[in-house]
């Protein structure tokens, strides 16, 4: 058996330029990762099978598409594979929120697969496939920090902060990424900054908090909540949101933290992290 860690994916910031004629929108974005996620287990087998296990598996059973399964197809097509595999996603990450599960989930099957059939992981046709899945997905195949550009599919690595601790916090509201990237303004507001990873990151935004707080507005109170917490350095909304996160100086101040939002909002979804 082949397991993996579909590693919960964070937009330190993200800068929208441009809407493109197909549809996706031109942006840069610095993309982290947090040492938790989803888990996928992989076993060669007499037929295909796919489970979903895991606190969040209700929003997806019963959906007869997934990022998981798409993976594994095209994979199999673009390698010229007959093989079946059983495929078990223990769904530890809420859906539609911002954190890119779908696409980390799509990436370690795609890991996992590369590792059952000795593909090596800069293979054109995985990174072809991993374009394929979504924009984020590419970002998630590697699982490093790195300024995306483009659709968020170009990648140039980063220094990252492995480590840092962080709080992620999700109110409980699905945004549909589509949705919140209609709603942005249009107005290019330049590019993100030069500087370490930290300071770049401080200095920049996400253009996607406007538009998503118009869809579902508790996003402004998660983020003022968090911005009150002693010790965070950084405040944000991930990706098209809902989920919010923070990084602070140290791991007793995420745990401070993370016990005062947990008490003052018991419903929220929160995970204590570290950066990878
Ligand atoms: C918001 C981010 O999560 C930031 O990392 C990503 O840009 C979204 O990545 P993703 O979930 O993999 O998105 P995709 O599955 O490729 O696209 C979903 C939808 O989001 C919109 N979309 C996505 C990426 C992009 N650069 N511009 C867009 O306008 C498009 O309407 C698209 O139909
Ligand atoms: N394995 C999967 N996990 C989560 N969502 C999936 C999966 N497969 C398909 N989907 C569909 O993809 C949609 C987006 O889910 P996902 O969790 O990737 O969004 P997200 O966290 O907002 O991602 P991003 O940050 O990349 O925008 C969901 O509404 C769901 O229907």
């Amino acid at each position: 058996m082949i397991e993996e860690t579909a590693w919960a994916k964070l937009n330190l910031a993200l800068h929208v330029r441009a809407r493109r004629d197909d549809g996706y929108h031109a942006l840069e974005t610095l993309f982290v990762f947090a040492r938790h996620g989803d888990q996928i287990a992989l076993t060669p087998a007499e037929a295909d099978s796919f489970t979903i296990v895991g606190p969040f598996a209700d929003s997806l059973t019963g959906e007869d598409d997934n990022l998981v399964t798409r993976a594994r197809d095209l994979f199999r097509e673009r390698f010229g594979l007959r093989g079946a595999v059983a495929i078990t996603l223990d769904k530890q990450l809420p859906v539609a929120s911002g954190i890119g599960g779908g696409s980390a989930d799509a990436a370690a099957t795609l890991r996992g697969l590369a590792a059952m059939h000795m593909v090596d992981m800069g293979d054109p046709r995985l990174i072809d496939c991993a374009e394929r899945l979504g924009s984020d997905v590419p970002a998630c195949l590697r699982s490093m920090t790195a300024l995306g550009q483009g659709r968020g599919e170009t990648l140039s690595a980063l220094a990252g902060m492995p480590g840092t601790p962080v709080l992620l916090v999700n109110p409980g509201v699905a945004l549909s990424t589509g949705q919140v990237f209609d709603g942005w303004d249009g107005i290019d507001r330049g590019p993100i900054g030069k500087g370490d990873l930290i300071s770049r990151a401080v200095q920049a935004r996400n253009d996607l908090e406007k538009p998503a707080i118009a869809l579902a507005p508790v996003i402004a109170d998660v983020l003022s909540l968090l911005e009150r917490q002693p010790g965070a350095r950084l405040v944000r909304m991930s990706g098209s949101g809902a989920t919010c996160f923070a990084l602070f100086d140290s791991a007793q101040a995420c745990a401070d933290a993370a016990s005062v939002v947990s008490a003052a909002h018991p419903d929220w979804w929160l995970l204590e992290s570290e950066l990878l």
